[in-house]
């Protein structure tokens, strides 16, 4: 170990001998590193505070320290073979940029203050891959003045434990996260608290028919990437189950060739949805391909006065949020497992970029790991799309219980029924309303009324109490109000 600091020396000469020299101190003389190339046992260097303006001559010396403080480097070069380097000190030189350090992947330390010249946080995207940094000193450079700064970095550098000599500490870790890459989770309760906020600001309205905490209303979510047919299935679901099942969401897109105002969308301006949200209108929101989406309550009203279930389709997010109200619909995930037919069939929809397609398409595996991580997430999850539409019927003829309704009904129509018989079809009936109302009957039991003459409604009396009143929902039992779907949508 050889300390040379603070002399008048003003060259280096070689010191190719002194091969089991491990430290060496050079601070205060030179301008120009040289003769050190043989040092093959060189751990520890320090040059700090001479005149070196380019980092030249260190070859790929086994270095773990090195340091250059004070110096006149402009920009980092010359250090990309020293792959032991550990601790790097580069403070008060005149670096404008982190490129040059992105493959020392042992690199736990690197000094940076007050270079004065290092201002933007996406500098550190060149050292972003060096798993081992922990410790990262950027203090008196203009990038401390950026909004955000301090999140912003830990959020890019998340193995860091120490940024500009403070401690990072969980907190600062966790919301960094959640700002900038937030988890569902996340998004969800913010969404929520939003509207749950806005809509406290308003008058207070009581539905009549919309059901409280206690009381759930009959839902059916449809969920998947964007395009995989939950919409065409949702379609065909509310002219199967037309006494059952309507739907409607608002969006700010425009509509497609063949899509109405107020059947497959409420379409509305950004201004108007805006004003819905401030209004307090939501129950829950999404940004989606740059255009706005959301459930209000007043429509879910609209179709529960009808006395339908209320059917609606949507991405992951609107899944999320809706979990956190009261509601509590049964979830059904419609996985498109042949990604290749999957891809041609977003393509000859003729509607989106490739970028969109690419999106949807990594969308996928987002919908497969929640439905893997979270078991019970989703009520049923349907693969591939061509059975899709049966199986997801059979799915809500086993919820609503009606194969055996129907059978019910024959029973019904015999005119021995035992004893036995009714009380069976009694039952079953009861499952009905159970299954309806998502297991505990609430208000909506009223979806299928008894009337109070016969404590036992048939099965005419039950498709009469869901009768809508108007023709236009899509639960109409006068005939299917729904435009047939046009074919590419
Ligand atoms: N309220 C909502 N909350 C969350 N997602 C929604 C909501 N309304 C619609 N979406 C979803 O937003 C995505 C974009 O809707 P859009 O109608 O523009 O898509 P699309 O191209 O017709 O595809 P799809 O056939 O899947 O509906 C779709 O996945 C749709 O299900």
């Amino acid at each position: 170990e050889v300390n040379f600091s603070h002399n008048r020396m003003t060259k280096m000469k070689d010191l190719s001998d002194c091969v089991l020299l491990t430290k060496l101190d050079l601070d205060n003389s030179f301008c120009e590193i040289s003769g050190l190339e043989q040092c093959c046992r060189l751990t520890h260097l320090s040059l700090a505070h001479n005149k070196i303006s380019r980092i030249s001559g260190l070859g790929s010396l086994p270095l773990t320290h090195l340091c250059l403080r004070g110096n006149q480097l402009e920009r980092i070069e010359g250090l990309e073979h020293l792959k032991s380097l550990q601790v790097l000190d580069l403070s008060q030189n005149r670096i404008t940029s982190l490129s040059g350090l992105q493959n020392l992947h042992l690199l736990g330390s690197i000094n940076l203050e007050k270079n004065l010249q290092i201002s933007e946080i996406q500098e550190c995207k060149h050292v972003h891959d060096l798993l081992l940094l922990r410790d990262l000193n950027l203090l008196g450079n203009p990038v401390q003045e950026q909004p955000d700064y301090k999140l912003a970095v830990i959020f890019l550098l998340q193995h860091l434990t120490v940024l500009d000599q403070e401690k990072v500490s969980a907190e600062e870790k966790v919301s960094s996260v959640n700002k900038y890459d937030p988890p569902m989770d996340v998004v969800a309760a913010r969404d929520h608290m939003t509207h749950l906020v806005y809509q406290l600001m308003q008058p207070q309205i009581l539905y009549e028919t919309l059901p409280s905490a206690d009381s759930p209303y009959p839902m059916l979510v449809m969920t998947g990437p964007q395009g995989c047919g939950k919409r065409e299935l949702a379609h065909r679901l509310c002219q199967e189950f037309n006494k059952y099942f309507a739907y409607i969401c608002h969006t700010t897109r425009g509509p497609y060739f063949g899509e109405e105002n107020g059947l497959d969308y409420h379409f509305v301006s950004q201004e108007v949805f805006q004003n819905m949200i401030h209004m307090g209108k939501f129950i829950q929101t999404i940004q989606y391909g740059g255009h706005s989406y959301g459930l209000t309550r007043d429509a879910i009203e609209d179709v529960a006065r009808e006395g339908l279930a209320c059917c609606v389709h949507m991405e992951l997010e609107g899944v999320f949020s809706l979990k956190k109200s009261y509601f509590e619909p049964r979830y059904i995930l419609l996985i498109p497992t042949q990604v290749e037919k999957y891809i041609g069939h977003l393509k000859s929809r003729g509607l989106y970029t490739p970028a969109q397609i690419d999106i949807a398409v990594s969308r996928i595996q987002l919908y497969a790991n929640t439905s893997s991580q979270r078991p019970g997430f989703f009520d049923n999850v349907i693969p591939d799309w061509e059975e899709a539409y049966q199986t997801l019927s059979q799915a809500v003829k086993e919820y609503l219980l009606l194969e055996e309704l129907e059978e019910g009904e024959n029973n019904r129509a015999s005119p021995d029924n035992t004893s036995t018989e009714l009380a069976s079809i009694r039952r079953r009936e009861q499952l009905v309303r159970e299954a309806l109302v998502g297991k505990s009957p609430g208000v909506y039991s009223q979806l299928f009324k008894q009337t109070p003459n016969d404590p036992h409604p048939g099965a005419d009396q039950l498709a009469a109490a869901v009768s809508p009143s108007s023709d236009r929902r899509p639960g109409s039992n006068v005939k299917p109000i729904l435009p047939p779907i046009p074919t590419g949508r």
